[in-house]
């Protein structure tokens, strides 16, 4: 059973088709990017995905259960993260703070042994801070962890938002345009960052990318859309030499 299965989603705004009849899947641990020119509907599925959009017909299975019967504040504690295009983190609040604020989702013991300081409510503290502490490590930002988000280069705080998703221990991670904004130079660290978070954690991961470098070298498996519509699916090599690729791609940056 795949971890992730999207099934003929539907998708309209007025006469614009976002999602035709959308179908893939993803396996456990693997890393599958979402490519394909502008409007062709990959934010769509992640809204769709993460309940933020209700398609007009499909199913959005994960881990054995249709997403899409859930409102959208429950889709998260089922164990999918999403990182957005723009960063949406707190610049007055360390980088500590910031990742924290990730994890609360898992570790709730209640407002009277938060208010009463039980030991219930202190242990779940320090496991929490514990999980920072790994999560930091593993995204490379332990030197930082008491510096102010505000100031810190742009490459270093995508960096803190992957942290902060990870702090949920999700079992599905959708990364929207990681290495968007990124000086060319970071690109490749990012990328491999993001490897290694799969190799590492062994979680499912969603990659929508633009920067087909990143894409080519790190994914197992690429979806490509055209027009709400998936027009190839395969291993990198396999998709850059499909012609209606080529041909959807015509003009555009790769
Ligand atoms: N909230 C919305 N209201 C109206 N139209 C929308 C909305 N969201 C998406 N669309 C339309 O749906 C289509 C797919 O858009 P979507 O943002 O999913 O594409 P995308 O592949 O993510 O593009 P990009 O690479 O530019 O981010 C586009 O025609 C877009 O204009």
């Amino acid at each position: 059973m795949p971890r992730l299965s999207v099934e003929e989603l539907e998708l309209s705004f007025g006469g614009i088709r976002a999602l035709n009849k959308l179908s893939f899947a993803v396996a456990e641990g693997e890393l599958c990017a979402l490519v394909g020119p502008n409007g062709a509907g990959k934010s769509s599925v992640f809204n769709c995905i993460t309940g933020l959009y209700r398609p007009s017909a499909g199913r959005v299975v994960f881990d054995g259960r249709d997403l899409l019967r859930l409102p959208a504040h429950r889709v998260a504690a089922q164990g999918v993260a999403r990182t957005f295009q723009n960063l949406a983190l707190f610049p007055r609040l360390t980088v500590l703070e910031n990742v924290l604020l990730g994890g609360h989702l898992n570790e709730r013991p209640g407002p009277l042994a938060c208010a009463l300081h039980l030991p219930r409510h202190r242990r779940a503290e320090r496991a929490l801070r514990a999980q920072a502490d790994e999560v930091l490590a593993l995204t490379g930002l332990e030197s930082l962890a008491g510096n102010p988000a505000s100031g810190l280069p742009y490459g270093t705080l995508k960096r803190v938002e992957l942290a902060r998703a990870l702090m949920s221990r999700p079992r599905l991670l959708l990364l929207d345009e990681p290495a968007a904004g990124l000086p060319h130079g970071e690109v490749g660290e990012l990328g491999d960052l993001i490897a290694r978070i799969r190799a590492e954690l062994g979680i499912s991961i969603v990659l929508v990318e633009h920067h087909m470098g990143m894409v080519m070298s790190i994914s197992d498996k690429v979806v490509v859309l055209n027009l709400g519509r998936r027009i190839c699916e395969g291993t990198p090599e396999e998709v850059s030499r499909d012609p209606e690729v080529i041909a959807a791609y015509l003009g555009e940056a790769a």
